[in-house]
């Protein structure tokens, strides 16, 4: 699913986090968003999924994106007393999927019969991810996917980005960790002062790394003896 994305602006208060985002988005390709702590990663894809109010538009092919889209967040929320299987449930549900054989697509192997509220982080993101993945959307926001999980998960979350990739969907990712955008994205995108100040293709992913490393650590660190 195309999207595109004009002039979006978001203020909380008199704090202008998002200053007039213009984004395009291709069927089939997988999208990175890097900035600091602060930067309005997660405003943006809040804004996206429409669950705040902002400026400018959002335009998907074919329809509204929030019926299409599985959004994961940072920290995905789980109602008390549910179960991890009831969990998906209700995620087809809300999609009209149908919700059988949950055991034999329970890929990342979670207890799905305890409650979701007692998984811990990594458990919570492989439920959360799991359960946006059986909706069959064709649009999906992973904010953080590799927070708190662990390396055999984080190479199945690498496969999964890649076969969405393969099926024509689209996928947009933000991460901290600078190799797992470079195994899974196509295109980079920095936000950084509310704008997008670079987009990147794969070719220049090692010259953004070494840009990002230098202002980083540049000579922050002569200050302290080791
Ligand atoms: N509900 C809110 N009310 C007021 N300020 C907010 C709210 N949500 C976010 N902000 C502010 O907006 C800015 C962007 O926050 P956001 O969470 O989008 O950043 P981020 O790039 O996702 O950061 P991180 O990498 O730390 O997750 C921050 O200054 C944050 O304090």
């Amino acid at each position: 699913m195309n999207v595109e994305v004009f002039q979006l602006t978001k203020s909380f208060g008199t704090d202008e986090v998002l200053k007039g985002i213009d984004l395009n988005f291709q069927t089939g390709q997988v999208y990175g968003l890097v900035g600091q702590n602060g930067a309005g990663k997660t405003t943006l894809f809040n804004c996206l999924a429409g669950l705040e109010t902002h400026g400018g538009n959002v335009i998907a092919e074919g329809g509204r994106l929030k019926d299409r889209l599985g959004f994961l967040q940072t920290e995905p929320y789980f109602p008390s007393r549910l179960t991890g299987r009831e969990y998906l449930r209700l995620f087809c549900k809300a999609r009209g999927v149908p919700d059988e054989g949950l055991d034999t697509q329970n890929v990342f192997d979670l207890p799905l019969d305890r409650y979701a509220q007692q998984y811990s982080t990594g458990m919570k993101k492989k439920l959360g991810l799991l359960a946006v993945l059986l909706q069959r959307n064709e649009f999906f926001i992973l904010d953080e996917p590799f927070n708190g999980v662990d390396i055999h998960s984080a190479l199945l979350i690498t496969e999964i980005i890649q076969r969405l990739k393969n099926e024509k969907k689209t996928v947009l990712i933000s991460s901290h960790i600078f190799s797992t955008l470079k195994d899974t994205c196509d295109i980079i995108h920095v936000l950084d002062g509310g704008n997008i100040t670079e987009i990147i293709g794969k070719d220049d992913f090692e010259r953004l790394e070494r840009d990002m490393a230098a202002f980083a650590i540049g000579n922050r660190l002569d200050a302290i003896r080791f």
